[in-house]
């Protein structure tokens, strides 16, 4: 990877430039970042922090066709489920591999088959990493042997769950015991919580589905981390794995673990050895 495109400049975004500017063994050519028109700032304070570590020229775009001028081999999205439906089958299809954070995006049939058919006409990969959650390697070798049961619980503080449905049909302010407001399939989950459900979706893509995944989701007054709870049972292992994931300080839906994962997908194309 000499080239990258990046979508998105928000608190994801921020992780993952910073873990690569660590982590590169020298700096790329070239890093393009898109953005929405009147978010130019945003990026501009994105790249002075950690642009010249990462690429030694620097990009800023706010409409896509500007941005694959610039020749990414793989584009990193880091901005919502908006940003895939606009613009993931056209990455694809003009040959970038496009490495997918919104992951629950994906629960949309009709898009996922899209994108399917946008890499396989373009020659080129949709990457999805585990992000937040934790044992989509296990549970994805799990599948092969049968997969029993799997359900993903999510429990967050009731900050997280400010903008999305359960605040109608919980009054977050005044919670004192952690709180079950959701419980349904993954597929309905990663729809309504766009923002807070990715984690689902990755569980139900790497295992049994979007129907037959079951979740559940909590806000939880006597948590301050994001808690991520996956069980599985199959025919090869029964396991359970709980991940507590610090927020991202910019968002407090999302954890840090998740840019991380994406940086960690990006630094495995410059090295020779990858895990
Ligand atoms: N798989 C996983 O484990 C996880 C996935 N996620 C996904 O990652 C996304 C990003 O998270 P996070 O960085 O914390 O969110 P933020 O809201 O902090 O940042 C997202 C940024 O992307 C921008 N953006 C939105 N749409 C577009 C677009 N079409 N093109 C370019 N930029 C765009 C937003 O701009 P504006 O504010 O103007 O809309 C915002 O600046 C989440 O929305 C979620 O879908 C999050 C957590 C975990
Ligand atoms: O980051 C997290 O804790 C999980 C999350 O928001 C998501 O899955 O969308």
């Amino acid at each position: 990877m000499r080239r990258l495109g990046l979508i998105g400049a928000g608190g994801m975004a921020e992780t993952v430039l910073a873990a690569l500017a660590a982590g590169l063994p020298a700096p790329i050519e070239h890093l393009a970042v898109l953005v929405p028109p009147g978010m130019e700032e945003s990026a501009h304070a994105l790249l002075a922090r950690h642009g010249a570590a990462v690429a030694a020229e620097r990009s800023i775009h706010t409409d896509l066709t500007s941005l694959l001028d610039t020749e990414p081999q793989v584009v990193a999205e880091c901005a919502g489920h908006g940003a895939v439906r606009a613009h993931g089958a056209e990455i694809l299809g003009t040959g970038r591999d496009l490495v997918v954070i919104s992951v629950g995006s994906l629960a949309d049939d009709a898009l996922r088959e899209s994108l399917a058919e946008a890499a396989r006409m373009g020659g080129a990969r949709l990457v999805l990493p585990a992000g937040a959650v934790g044992g989509i390697d296990v549970l994805a070798a799990a599948r092969l042997s049968g997969l029993d049961e799997v359900t993903y619980s999510g429990r967050k503080p009731p900050r997280a769950w400010r903008g999305t449905p359960a605040e109608t049909l919980l009054d977050l302010d005044a919670l004192t015991e952690p709180t079950v407001f959701y419980e349904g399939t993954a597929g309905e989950a990663a729809r309504d919580y766009p923002q807070n459900a990715n984690v689902a979706a990755a569980v139900a893509l790497a295992g049994a589905g979007f129907a037959r995944t079951r979740v559940r989701l909590v806000a939880d007054p006597t948590v301050t981390r994001n808690v991520h709870e996956v069980t599985v049972r199959s025919g090869c292992a029964d396991f359970t794995i709980r991940l507590e994931g610090r927020p991202s300080p910019a968002n407090p839906k999302t954890s840090l673990t998740a840019g991380y994962s994406v940086a960690r997908e990006l630094l495995n194309r410059v090295s020779p050895i990858a895990i």
